[in-house]
């Protein structure tokens, strides 16, 4: 794969974002002075989103926007036709006047919808703005409601800052939802060590995300890998990249199980062929159909992939550390490209955050078990040092073998020198290589990986803003997300040492810790760890928690616990028709009410 290839490398065709003016249809007169200024806003909404909004593989969103303004059912249904033949995911309806609501709502039930009614006096938009989302409620289509704060003259086209808020954060999540839908998750080999999480639930995949679950044996690997079906050339050139790049860690292994220098050698050949092929199996290769694998070439049309390895596979063959590490990370040997999702122990319920993060923020996403909560007053039994700043209150231990993303090292920089984790196309090479000279590949934990391979391990940069979610399950009940925005922290290296020591000092850690609310389970940060539904956490740059929710509420499924401020929660209005008192309970209820999108 060259990198052009490898940098426009998601699959299928992008979603788009329809625009729809509608307007009040009565002509002689009413409908003729509102075209264009509806037309106008209209645009100057396209326009708007096309400038800011980019997909995960870096080109820009395109909106499609109806080709007549719409007056009542007939233009209703052209603007459909239009939508269905240019593969609109989400839609985005603009109104300045009094328009007639269930007449020109968008009744497509698996699109997400929104309504900017014009905050306007003369003929004032918001009233069909309530109109027609009553519409939907009574129709059971929930629709998003944007309403600007202050009244616009009527000529106005520009878009007040709540306003553009609420239409970015409609829009990336309303394309998320598109994008996944058709889309494969791809298990790579079954349940690693009983973790629930890699039993793939298809009807979760299937009807809350329009999914489909593909599986291969990890038998797979070892076919490919003996019969050769990989692009050699690109082997060759992994390899030497690797040679280069990735500084081989200590040796922690007792001296007489440590393997000798030929099988280390040998280790590494065999783990670079695992990373091309476990991505050849997610997403195809146009080179192996060159070589006689048309099959092969093919993928498994997955935007997130599961790695098993435990135990079967680490308990003879070398681990999957480096394979995870380098396809979540945002390079490789091909040069900077979009990261990719691939879940330790084929956690499929932690691939998922990690997807809709990625989604979300077009960035690369740290996978990790959520280890160890540390009190000040453990730390100070263990340590003799009281943790200071941001870490006083407790810390959460985040690490793992496997799949952390090189990006999360925290080795790129905003302007002002701030560690950040950037979308693919805003990464330069020397932060690669800062990335890359953070990061040692120490030999695997024999005990544990009797097979061998090489860890990813490096200490996180502290003062990011990060966001982690999982989704966990429940009989009865489906699907649940949660979320916790926090921050990484730097603690006193002698402290870390001796935390570190305690675990698996072959492992990347992040030390992370969540913003309290003093309340539930935000109380302080051992009801965080306390509250949290499996081992593992998806943690994205940025503060996205109000994204998540966005999304989740598209999805239907209900959020059971987050610390995001009530004024950055953006769900259908249908949401505060099941209360608006307790926020959290009316979301269940909501959920249930309306049901996963697929079903
Ligand atoms: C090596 C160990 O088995 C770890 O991989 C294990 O503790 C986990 O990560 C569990 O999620
Ligand atoms: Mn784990």
């Amino acid at each position: 794969m060259n990198d052009k290839e490898a940098k426009n490398r998601l699959i299928g065709s992008m979603p788009k974002i329809g625009i729809r003016p509608v307007i009040d249809g009565r002509q002689r007169g009413v409908r003729e002075s509102l075209e264009d200024p509806t037309m106008n806003l209209a645009k100057s909404v396209a326009k708007f989103i096309e400038r800011n909004l980019r997909h995960p593989n870096g080109m820009p969103v395109e909106c499609v926007l109806a080709d007549t303004t719409i007056g009542g059912v007939a233009e209703a249904a052209k603007t459909e036709e239009k939508f269905q033949r240019q593969g609109v995911g989400a839609s985005l309806t603009i109104t300045k006047s009094w328009t007639y609501g269930t007449e020109t709502i968008d009744q497509n039930p698996l699109r997400p919808k929104a309504i900017w009614g014009f905050n306007g006096s003369e003929r004032p938009g918001a009233v069909y703005l309530a109109a027609a989302a009553a519409g939907h409620n009574q129709k059971g289509l929930p629709v998003f409601k944007i309403y600007g704060q202050n009244v616009q003259s009527a000529e106005d086209t520009t878009i007040p800052d709540e306003v553009k808020e609420k239409i970015l954060k409609f829009a990336k999540a309303g394309l998320a939802v598109a994008y996944l839908r058709g889309k494969s998750y791809l298990a790579m080999g079954g349940v690693a060590m009983g973790i629930a999480g890699s039993i793939v639930d298809e009807e979760v995949f299937q009807d809350y995300l329009g999914m489909r679950n593909e599986y291969i044996d990890m038998s797979e690997f070892t076919r490919r890998i003996a019969e050769n079906i990989y692009d050699q050339k690109e082997f060759e050139k992994a390899l030497a990249w690797v040679k280069n790049n990735c500084s081989e860690g200590k040796d922690n292994n007792p001296a007489a199980e440590q393997a000798s220098r030929e099988e280390k050698n040998e280790q590494w050949e065999f783990i670079v062929k695992m990373t091309l092929i476990a991505r050849d199996l997610m997403i195809g290769n146009p080179r192996l159909a060159e070589l006689g694998y048309k099959e092969e070439a093919k993928g498994h049309n997955a935007i997130a992939a599961g790695f098993q390895g435990q135990r079967q596979w680490t308990d003879h063959f070398p681990n999957g550390d480096f394979m995870e590490a380098i396809l979540n990370s945002s390079f490789d040997w091909n040069g900077i490209r979009e990261a990719y999702i691939v879940a330790t122990e084929n956690d499929s319920l932690n691939a998922v955050p990690m997807l809709f993060n990625h989604l979300l923020t077009n960035r690369a996403q740290i996978f990790s078990d959520v280890r160890t909560f540390w009190s000040p007053e453990a730390v100070e039994r263990v340590t003799g040092k009281k943790l200071t700043g941001r870490a006083k209150n407790g810390i959460i231990h985040l690490i793992n073998s496997g799949s952390t993303t090189l990006d999360g090292t925290g080795k790129m920089q905003d302007e002002a020198g701030n560690p950040v984790m950037k979308e693919f196309w805003n990464i330069k090479e020397k932060e690669v290589e800062a990335c890359l000279q953070a990061t040692e590949w120490p030999p695997a934990n024999l005990g544990y990986f009797r097979g061998g391979g090489f860890s990813s391990q490096f200490l996180t940069e502290g003062g990011m803003p990060v966001t982690m979610a999982r989704m966990n399950t429940v009989k009865g009940l489906g699907p649940v997300l949660q979320i916790a925005e926090g921050y990484t922290v730097e603690i006193d290296p002698e402290i870390h040492e001796v935390l570190n020591q305690r675990t698996d000092p072959t492992w990347p850690t992040t030390w992370f810790v969540p913003n309290l609310t003093g309340k539930g389970a935000f109380k302080d940060v051992y009801s965080v760890m306390n509250n949290w539904g499996a081992n593992h956490g998806a943690i994205s740059f940025g503060h996205i928690g109000d994204q998540l929710i966005t999304l989740a509420a598209m999805l239907r499924i209900p959020v059971n616990m987050h610390n995001v401020a009530a004024k950055r929660i953006f769900r259908p209005d249908a949401w505060n028709l099941f209360g608006t008192n307790d926020l959290e309970s009316a979301d269940y209820r909501a959920c249930k009410n309306f049901g996963p999108l697929y079903r």
